[in-house]
């Protein structure tokens, strides 16, 4: 048994590195929001920019799809939109089960971008008998008794997790076990899963704690610049005593 996020070389078989892989996303929504707008093309600069990468590492990235772009001219949107989602595997349909419907699923089963970006809910799973059969986002809730008969019959291969941490390692078998070798997992839980499964962890709350990170330091450095601002005032040596007399210039420290 395999632990952690992704059980992928760092090069995947065609030569394309896993950091390169990671960054196609980000390319993709820029590409897309571009397509939108009918811009026909782009520069290396500018989608480098609006992806928030750096355009060298772009023009690299590029390469291992065999893109170099046109001198002058840039980049082809729409080719590279089809190029990307190509790689990725998002030009075929990819069903996929939510199981958990609680507050989180069922945001996620009501999220319309999965079905823009090539993936279909094929099926929402909850062990709550109760929810059994009400509809959440137009689709029936199915009782997890049935798991494996519904990724079967829907050529699941992927699955996402959002029940309570403690469900997770279980429905994550469950599935791995019925046949889905990819799990986006939102449960704050690490997933023991077999070689060969790929797991994707998502975790708001990481995220949150890396922007409390920044935000302190920030507020460090301003506390040091303001540090460094008030011992740069020359503090009056006599008598404290501001302009009209009463008031003193500077408070001490
Ligand atoms: N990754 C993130 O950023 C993030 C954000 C919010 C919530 N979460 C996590 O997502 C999970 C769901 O959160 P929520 O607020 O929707 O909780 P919730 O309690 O509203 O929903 C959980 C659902 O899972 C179902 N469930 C329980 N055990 C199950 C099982 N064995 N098989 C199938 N379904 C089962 C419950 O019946 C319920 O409907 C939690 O683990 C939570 O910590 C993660």
């Amino acid at each position: 048994m395999a632990t952690g996020r992704t059980h992928r070389p760092a090069t995947r078989s065609r030569g394309i590195p896993e950091a390169t892989v990671a960054r196609l996303p980000l390319y993709l929504r820029a590409l897309t929001a571009l397509s939108e707008r009918s811009v026909p093309t782009v520069s290396s600069e500018e989608l480098a920019a609006a992806a928030g990468v750096n355009s060298a590492k772009l023009r690299k990235d590029f390469s291992y799809l065999g893109s170099y772009g046109t001198r002058g001219v840039g980049y082809d949107v729409e080719y590279l939109v089809y190029q990307i989602s190509r790689e990725l595997g998002l030009t075929q349909d990819w069903p996929v089960v939510i199981v958990g419907i609680g507050n989180l699923g069922a945001a996620l089963a009501n999220y319309g971008g999965f079905a823009s970006r090539g993936f279909r809910v094929a099926a929402l799973i909850d062990a709550d008998p109760a929810m059994a059969g009400k509809p959440v986002a137009g689709i029936p809730v199915q009782h997890t008794d049935d798991l494996e008969k519904i990724i079967k019959d829907n050529g699941v291969s992927i699955g996402v997790i959002a029940t309570p941490a403690g469900a997770a390692q279980q429905v994550c078998e469950r599935l791995v076990a019925a046949g889905v070798t990819s799990i986006l997992n939102f449960a704050p839980t690490v997933l023991s899963v077999p070689d060969g499964v790929d797991v994707r962890k998502v975790d708001l709350s990481i995220e949150l704690q890396i922007l409390a990170f920044h935000e302190q330091r920030k507020a460090g450095e301003e506390a040091l610049a303001l540090a460094e601002a008030e011992a740069a005032v020359e503090v009056p040596k006599e008598s404290g005593k501001g302009p009209d007399g009463d008031v003193p210039a500077v408070m001490p420290a």
